[in-house]
């Protein structure tokens, strides 16, 4: 039985003056499953996910998310509609806690209206609550309990990128968007996180994965794109595509 994309890319362009940085993109991410995006620098890959989110308008081609054309809808509409990003240089708030951070993702979805909140009425209380529970227990499922108190800014690289990972799982997105989010880390660190990656895939979030440790890539995606100057050049399996002589001469030419 096949499962409808959660994603679906149809023939995507972008043009930045008249230099096409996407150019006639299709690819398709299905919920359960980590999809890779890999290319050489400068490939368009960024660019993708930033026209997926709606922070870049196409120049040409269509973006489906669960079914419906939603290329023309803003990033925060985008958001409330279940899709999260992490970014490829950290943004965080340094000077909050861990918590904070995390809790900051949880706003998306606050149904108590801004008085309550102020007035601490039980019904804004009772979903303080909530998400402070649910918050803790992205803490726990990252290793990261013991460090809820400390401000985001004081902690390492590794732990920075995990808090970053749990704010944008408490916007309980279907769709995720991961921009090198192993980037700069250790073999041992990025396999932790790859495991959190599969658990939340198989919970069945779809997730699109653009990254340039090739180890990663082929430890946790099930589907694999290549593109260089904007175009597909293959894809399929991780290990088909990455011993394919087309993918090799494009990484060896960049
Ligand atoms: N805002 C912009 N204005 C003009 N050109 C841009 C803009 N953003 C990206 N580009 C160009 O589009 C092309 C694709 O860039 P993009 O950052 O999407 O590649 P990438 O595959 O993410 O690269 P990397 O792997 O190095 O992050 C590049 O030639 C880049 O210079």
């Amino acid at each position: 039985m096949s499962t409808a994309p959660t994603l679906q890319l149809d023939g995507v362009g972008k043009r930045f003056g008249g230099l096409p940085a996407v150019d006639g993109l299709s690819l398709s991410a299905p919920p359960g499953t980590i999809t890779g995006l890999i290319g050489p620098n400068g490939a368009g890959k960024t660019t993708v996910i930033n026209l997926i989110m709606g922070i870049l308008k196409l120049t040409s081609g269509r973006i489906l998310f669960n079914g419906k054309d939603v290329s023309t809808l803003e990033a925060a509409d985008l958001a409330r509609a279940g899709m999260a990003r992490t970014f490829q240089n950290i943004r965080l708030v340094t000077e909050g806690t861990v918590l904070d951070n995390v809790l900051s993702g949880f706003h998306l979805h606050q149904r108590t209206g801004f008085w309550a909140n102020l007035l601490g009425l039980p019904s804004a209380r009772a979903e303080q609550a909530a998400h402070r529970a649910e918050a803790q227990a992205l803490l726990e499922r990252f290793g990261m309990a013991h460090l809820a108190e400390h401000r985001a800014g004081t902690l390492s690289y590794g732990h920075q990128r995990r808090i970053e990972m749990m704010r944008a799982l408490a916007m309980r997105p279907q769709l995720l968007l991961l921009d090198e989010p192993v980037a700069g880390m250790n073999d041992t660190e990025a396999s932790e996180l790859g495991h959190i990656f599969s658990q939340v895939a198989a919970s069945g979030v779809a997730i699109l994965l653009v990254e340039h440790n090739m180890r990663f890539v082929t430890q946790v995606c099930s589907h694999l794109y290549v593109t260089a100057s904007g175009r597909l050049i293959a894809q399929g399996a991780p290990d088909a595509v990455l011993a394919d002589p087309v993918v090799i001469e494009a990484y060896l030419g960049s």
